[in-house]
């Protein structure tokens, strides 16, 4: 399989390559040269495969050359057996006669970035091993993909993370997630900002030749294909549980950087049978505006008690954006410089047309999250967190054929959140026992101005610089 820059001008490269460079050199994101596609007989074959079976099946198609099946099995049955508390690794769970949870947060670090990031940290030491490279890992959170890329790197030979997180805007869990872990290559730094600044700061390192060309930078967040590719593999295991390719499933997805509803879009566009995308946000809305009314303008950032989606800059909807334009590159990079500069552009008609054939939205404002938290409790015994709750309130105020059934991600454990889960239904989540002693844990981060010359000078001093 080969990648393309959705800016169509950075080099096309194989999945190694892609899995590698993180962020395409045009400051574009890479995407498969096309989409693989199933037919209704293989994936009605995916019924009782397990996840791991079901992973290697998916992603097979996109790592190409790079991985013979052997390891990609392998490196699948490394990441995913005996990583996560539950057998099914992704546990579907039945709210009532229509409503499903997916349950993602069964690993190391209680969120379904564990799902991608497992696997990824695997491919980054597969890789490397034929190379003689020190991979600078340059990453931004909102809270869970830094404690989750940490847990899959930390003590890994040949490779440095250095994760920027919003100081005081994740929560008491999530920031001791990260900070607890003192392996030496873990670099933990916290920017008086937001994700929206920190995510940027990530990308000005990669497109900034100066500080890209003295290190082999590569990325944990989304905008690395290989994350996406991982997610893309529970959408099959939920629908073939629920009878795809016969009946079709709806998802309800918790959105931010429309990483994990954009999996979702893929699966679908390989023939899973997906009814609808419901994008449910909180009051950080761009991806609702955009997608009901064509407007793409990011607006301030506000604090909520879903932290890990207070984004207005949502990486991967340029990935859409560039699949409904007809994969045009240069269409697409003019339209993403006018929003790098004036933080706003209106989708085209091919866009938001197309976009419409699968998607809808709903925003959830604070207090809807709070009731579907506290229903969600008294009705169904679940304790959900802020953000899947989003995802249940999104699911409910959608109208949709009553005989399809609705999933929605469970993206974070309850516990993560504590304090907002007690606040909404009484009662406060219990920390696993593999996590259970996190509070008397020592901490280790850095404070670091929030400005471009003040993070390069901070990593350029502990990071191995190329041979
Ligand atoms: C718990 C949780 N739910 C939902 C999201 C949103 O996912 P995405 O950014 O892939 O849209 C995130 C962060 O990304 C998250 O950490
Ligand atoms: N919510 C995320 C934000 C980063 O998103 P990513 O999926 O692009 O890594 C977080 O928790 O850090």
């Amino acid at each position: 399989m080969r990648y393309v820059s959705t800016r169509g001008n950075a080099p096309v490269l194989d999945f190694e390559g892609a899995t590698l460079a993180g962020l395409a050199a045009d400051g574009g994101l890479y995407v498969p040269e096309q989409w693989p596609h199933f037919t209704a007989e293989e994936i009605a074959e995916m019924a009782g495969l397990s996840y791991v079976e079901t992973a290697v099946r998916v992603m097979a198609p996109f790592v190409g050359d790079s991985l013979d099946r052997d390891t990609l099995t392998r490196l699948c049955e490394q990441a995913y057996a005996g990583r996560f508390a539950h057998d099914a690794v992704t546990p579907l769970v039945q709210l009532d006669h229509q409503h499903w949870l997916l349950e993602l947060f069964h690993g190391p670090t209680l969120a379904f970035k564990d799902v991608a990031l497992q696997l990824l940290g695997l491919l980054f030491e597969t890789f490397l091993q034929h190379r003689d490279e020190h991979l600078t890992i340059i990453g931004a959170t909102s809270g869970d993909t830094g404690s989750a890329a940490i847990d899959a790197v930390a003590g890994r030979e040949g490779i440095d993370i250095f994760m920027l997180h919003p100081r005081g805007r994740v929560s008491d869990v999530q920031r001791r997630q990260m900070t607890t872990v003192l392996s030496p290559n873990v670099h933990n730094i916290a920017i008086d900002g937001n994700f929206d600044q920190a995510q940027a700061l990530v990308k000005a390192m990669f497109n900034d030749p100066g500080f890209s060309g003295r290190f082999t930078l590569s990325a944990v967040n989304s905008i690395n294909w290989a994350r996406l590719m991982a997610q893309i593999v529970y959408y099959f295991y939920a629908a073939v549980r629920l009878g795809a390719p016969e009946c079709p499933v709806a998802f309800s997805v918790p959105t931010g950087n429309f990483g994990d509803v954009f999996a979702g879009y893929v699966a679908a566009k390989m023939g899973l049978p997906v009814a609808k995308l419901i994008v449910a946000t909180n009051i950080n809305d761009i991806l609702h505006r955009a997608l009901t009314s064509g407007d793409y303008s990011a607006g301030e950032v506000t604090p909520t008690a879903a932290p890990s989606m207070d984004i207005q800059v949502s990486s991967n909807f340029e990935r859409l954006l560039f699949d409904l334009n007809g994969r045009d590159g240069a269409a697409l990079a003019e339209q993403m410089q006018t929003f790098e500069t004036t933080r706003a552009i209106r989708l085209t008609n091919a866009q938001r047309e197309g976009a419409a054939k699968l998607f809808t939205s709903a925003r959830i404002d604070p207090d809807d999250m709070a009731l579907a938290m506290r229903r969600t409790w008294e009705r169904s015994g679940e304790l959900v967190d802020p953000h899947t709750a989003i995802g249940l309130a999104a699911a409910r105020s959608v109208d949709l054929d009553p005989a399809i059934p609705v999933v929605t991600l469970a993206t974070a454990h309850p516990a993560k959140f504590r304090d907002a889960v007690e606040r909404s239904t009484g009662t406060r989540p219990i920390l696993p026992s593999r996590i259970g002693d996190l509070f008397e844990r020592e901490e280790k981060y850095d404070v670091v101005h929030a400005t471009f010359d003040d993070v390069t000078a901070h990593i350029a001093e502990l990071a191995t610089p190329k041979a």
